[in-house]
């Protein structure tokens, strides 16, 4: 076999090489050293370039990889059933995987798509192995290239016997919550793993624009950016706490390298993504469920990359006047603002669920977020007891201490979003949260008029509030009410 010269060689079909991955970029590199060190046996790795694959090896003396750029030899060396991780860019790169995989492997093998990939091709990809004889597991991996190599959080989608058979390769790799518990799981069957990765992501893009309009709105009040990190410490020793915010507090207290400025002074304001983010507002659109905060956090991304229509508007440039909001009521509302989108983000993975049958039970999918992705955080704890002792409850948002809390910092969400843009400090996200909310406490809404509006127009039928069924007001003749 091709093994490389650096790399420890196996004997093929020894069955000392458990699991195998393909890819060895930035989380491909990192989870095969992980398993090296928690699993039996070597790891196999696999890259086009042989290159990459002896740098790997090299820099890794002591780890139990093998490595490979000859894709026959790479499977041949792997025990029976043969697992493969895929750690290779979502899309066409994972079809060109699976398809060199498909002839080279027996009935019964496995293939885990641990990359973002988007789950209508999961779907496809889990009736086309199945198809093949082969067992496919679409897994969403969370936690980036040292959660990788650390401990990430894995959302597994797919058959239970499947599951079992990988399971043990899986749980000593993850990363373990407060109480032990690994942050690994099936959740649910189908293309649920990596629906739920995405909807992990859509909530990862809320969360970091909600903390980047605290920011605004604190910078606003005329602090440094280094002032702002120290208040993000702040909030996550309390019960705030959460990678995010710590990671926010540790790039603002950050220097620039060359000059010794802020480093956040000169750090373009284009921020772009690779697409999770656009189809968990898609998937939700689809499904007819608001992830409002989530569209606004994606859609002012887009705003901060319109470089050519930012341009267009700098001679009117509107100069933000000085916001002076009390931290603590800035904390409150951004704290309210999360728990919307958490909610939103939660309530359209059971709406898909339902829809397509996975039985994705959303107990699970908290306490795997509890330690190792990017949106652990501490009230993550009490969320999953409270899905865990509420079983199919959604609507967390509805049960006790989040409702209270909720109302309670509502006033503060009202306060820093309507100071924020009194004083033209953009904050979407917070007012999408706030937006949402305020909705649903509304007693009446005026999308009475909405539908009223579509009847006139275009005969669409309106529903009334005392009478069920579909109705339509003759417009263009006398006016009376059909029934239909
Ligand atoms: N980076 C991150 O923080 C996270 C990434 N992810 C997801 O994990 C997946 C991998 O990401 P990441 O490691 O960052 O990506 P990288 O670009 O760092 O690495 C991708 C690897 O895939 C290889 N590759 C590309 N095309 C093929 C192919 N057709 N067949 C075999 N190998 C191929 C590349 O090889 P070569 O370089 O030789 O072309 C490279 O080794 C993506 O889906 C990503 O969205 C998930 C969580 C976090
Ligand atoms: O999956 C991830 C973390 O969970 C990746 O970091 C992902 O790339 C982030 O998304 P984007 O690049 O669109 O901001």
């Amino acid at each position: 076999m091709t093994s490389s010269t650096t790399g420890q060689t196996q004997q093929t079909g020894d069955g000392a090489t458990p699991i195998g991955v393909v890819g060895t970029g930035v989380m491909g590199a990192s989870l095969a050293r992980n398993l090296a060190r928690n699993v039996e046996g070597s790891v196999a790795v696999f890259d086009l370039d042989q290159a990459k694959i002896d740098t790997l090896i090299a820099t890794h003396p002591g780890e139990d990889l093998v490595g490979f750029s000859d894709m026959p030899d790479f499977v041949a060396g792997l025990s029976s059933p043969r697992v493969i991780l895929l750690m290779v860019p979502a899309g066409a790169p994972v079809d060109a995987a699976v398809a060199s995989l498909t002839p080279l492997l027996d009935k019964g093998d496995i293939i885990i798509d641990g990359g973002n990939s988007h789950y209508p091709d999961t779907q496809r990809r889990v009736a086309g192995c199945a198809a093949d004889g082969l067992r496919f597991i679409g897994m969403g991996v969370s936690g980036g290239e040292q959660g990788a190599l650390l401990g990430p959080a894995m959302m597994a989608g797919g058959d239970p016997s499947v599951w079992a058979d990988i399971k043990g390769l899986l749980e000593p790799i993850a990363a373990r919550a407060d109480d032990g518990q690994p942050c690994v799981a099936l959740v649910g069957s189908g293309a649920s793993g990596h629906f739920t990765k995405m909807v992990h992501n859509g909530i990862e893009y809320a969360d970091l624009q909600l903390i980047a309009e605290s920011y605004a709105v604190l910078r606003a009040g005329g602090r440094s950016g280094r002032e702002v990190g120290e208040i993000f410490a702040a909030w996550n020793a309390g019960e705030g706490r959460s990678y995010l915010l710590e990671s926010a507090a540790t790039v603002l207290a950050q220097d620039d390298p060359q000059t010794g400025a802020e480093l956040i002074e000169l750090v373009s304001d284009h921020a772009k993504g690779k697409g999770t983010g656009a189809w968990t507002v898609i998937a939700a659109a689809e499904q007819g469920v608001s992830v409002s905060v989530i569209a606004e956090a994606l859609f002012a991304r887009s705003t901060s990359s319109a470089t050519a229509e930012r341009a267009v508007w700098q001679p009117d440039a509107v100069s933000t006047t000085l916001v002076d909001v009390p931290v603590d009521v800035v904390e409150h509302g951004y704290l309210a603002a999360r728990s919307v989108a958490y909610q939103q983000g939660l309530a359209l993975l059971a709406v898909a669920s339902e829809e397509f049958g996975w039985n994705v039970e959303l107990s699970q999918v908290v306490r795997i977020w509890r330690a190792g992705c990017i949106i652990r955080a501490r009230f993550l704890d009490a969320l999953s007891k409270a899905y865990a002792d509420n079983p199919g409850a959604t609507l967390f948002l509805a049960l006790e201490p989040f409702r209270t809390e909720l109302i309670e910092r509502l006033p503060s969400l009202s306060t820093v979003t309507t100071a924020a843009m009194a004083a033209c400090v953009p904050v979407p996200a917070m007012a999408a949260a706030l937006n949402h909310q305020a909705m649903l406490m509304t007693g009446s809404l005026p999308t009475a008029l909405v539908q009223l509006l579509r009847d006139f127009f275009g005969s669409h039928t309106y529903e009334r509030t005392d009478a069920p069924g579909h109705f339509h007001i003759v417009w263009e003749g006398d006016r009376s009410e059909v029934r239909s």
